[in-house]
């Protein structure tokens, strides 16, 4: 399917601020992809019957990356890590969760999102000026939000200890009812943080190699959880969070195996479901298909 073009302009908007990289993602553009298994709890099969969730196993590729459009940026300049899991369901069909470690975004609308973009033009040099930071704090109070969290931040040591939120909200769905959920993924290693002022003495590619050699020890493992909505829980704003106190649901367990350049190359459309699972009608999740397939054409075109 084609993206269609506010779509593009929005990748094409991320370039002209963070440069155009040819050959990487225009979004998370450093990272590290991995294959692996997923095996499936069968406890959710009330509410869906998507394969993946039953008793089974099924194989995966899994990318850890920096959130950073730049593939040049530090590893401490991108405080957002992501997780992006393929679960190969068949041999055609595939179904994502593309995952980071912030439960929230900065922004619910793409318009929202381009417009903040548009402000943003010195980021390229990764050091935002004073003016634009101050336009951009008075006009975007979202964004005034954001700084203050991210100021409180604190960021995994490892990609392998990092707890890694879907932000949007998807539906179980089976025989005619419908659950609203979010996923959350948490490390079996354990949580492990370190404060911002913290990384910045961190070498260039440091999570990459920290992963490569931990998982030549033994597999890295994540319990997958599907946190149940409630009535008047926000299922169209990744700005909002849903309350801590909300059941849980144990989907089942993802193990890490070893470095796969297929998983490095490979599109994790965040839009791409299967039976028994839709996606919410929140408009960034919507916009996200168009923007990473258009991604994903232009950088497969240019490692031709
Ligand atoms: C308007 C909103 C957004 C836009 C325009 C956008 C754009 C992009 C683009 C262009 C890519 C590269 C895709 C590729 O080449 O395969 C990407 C990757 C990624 N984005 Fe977003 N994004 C948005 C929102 C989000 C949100 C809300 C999340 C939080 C879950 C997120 C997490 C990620 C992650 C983890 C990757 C890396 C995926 C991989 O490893 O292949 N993005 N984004």
């Amino acid at each position: 399917m084609e993206a269609n073009q506010q779509e593009q302009q929005a990748v094409n908007q991320i370039e002209e601020v963070f440069g155009e990289h040819k050959g990487y993602r225009r979004a998370h553009a450093r990272g590290a992809g991995y294959r692996g298994l997923f095996e499936g709890s069968g406890e959710a099969s009330e509410l869906t019957d998507a394969a993946h969730f039953q008793n089974s196993k099924v194989p995966v590729f899994v990318r850890f990356s920096h959130f950073s459009p730049d593939p040049t940026w530090a590893d401490a300049m991108s405080p957002v890590k992501g997780m992006a899991v393929q679960f190969k369901i068949g041999p055609e069909e595939v179904t994502n969760i593309v995952s980071v470690t912030s439960p929230v975004f900065f922004t619910r609308s793409p318009e929202r999102f381009m417009e903040m973009l548009e402000v943003s033009r010195s980021f390229q040099k990764g050091r935002p000026e004073l003016g634009e930071l101050a336009e951009l704090l008075t006009d975007f109070p979202e964004v005034r939000a954001m700084f203050s969290s991210v100021k409180k931040m604190t960021v995994p040591e490892s990609f392998a200890t990092g707890i890694y939120h879907s932000i949007h909200a998807f539906y179980f769905e089976k025989e005619g009812k419908r659950q609203a959920v979010k996923y959350v993924f948490e490390p079996d290693a354990g949580e492990d943080k370190r404060s911002l002022k913290d990384m910045k003495d961190l070498p260039f590619g440091y999570y990459e190699r920290e992963l490569a050699e931990r998982t030549t020890r033994s597999p890295v493992f994540f319990k997958l959880y599907a946190i149940i909505g409630e009535a008047g829980d926000p299922t169209d704003d990744p700005t909002r969070d849903w309350p801590k106190d909300r059941e849980r649901i144990f989907l089942g367990r993802l193990m890490i195996e070893a470095p796969d350049e297929q998983a490095e190359q490979a599109l994790y459309d965040p839009t791409a479901m299967t039976a028994g699972i839709s996606c919410s009608e929140d408009p960034i999740l919507q916009f996200r298909r168009g923007a990473y397939r258009h991604s994903y054409e232009k950088r497969t075109a240019e490692n031709e």
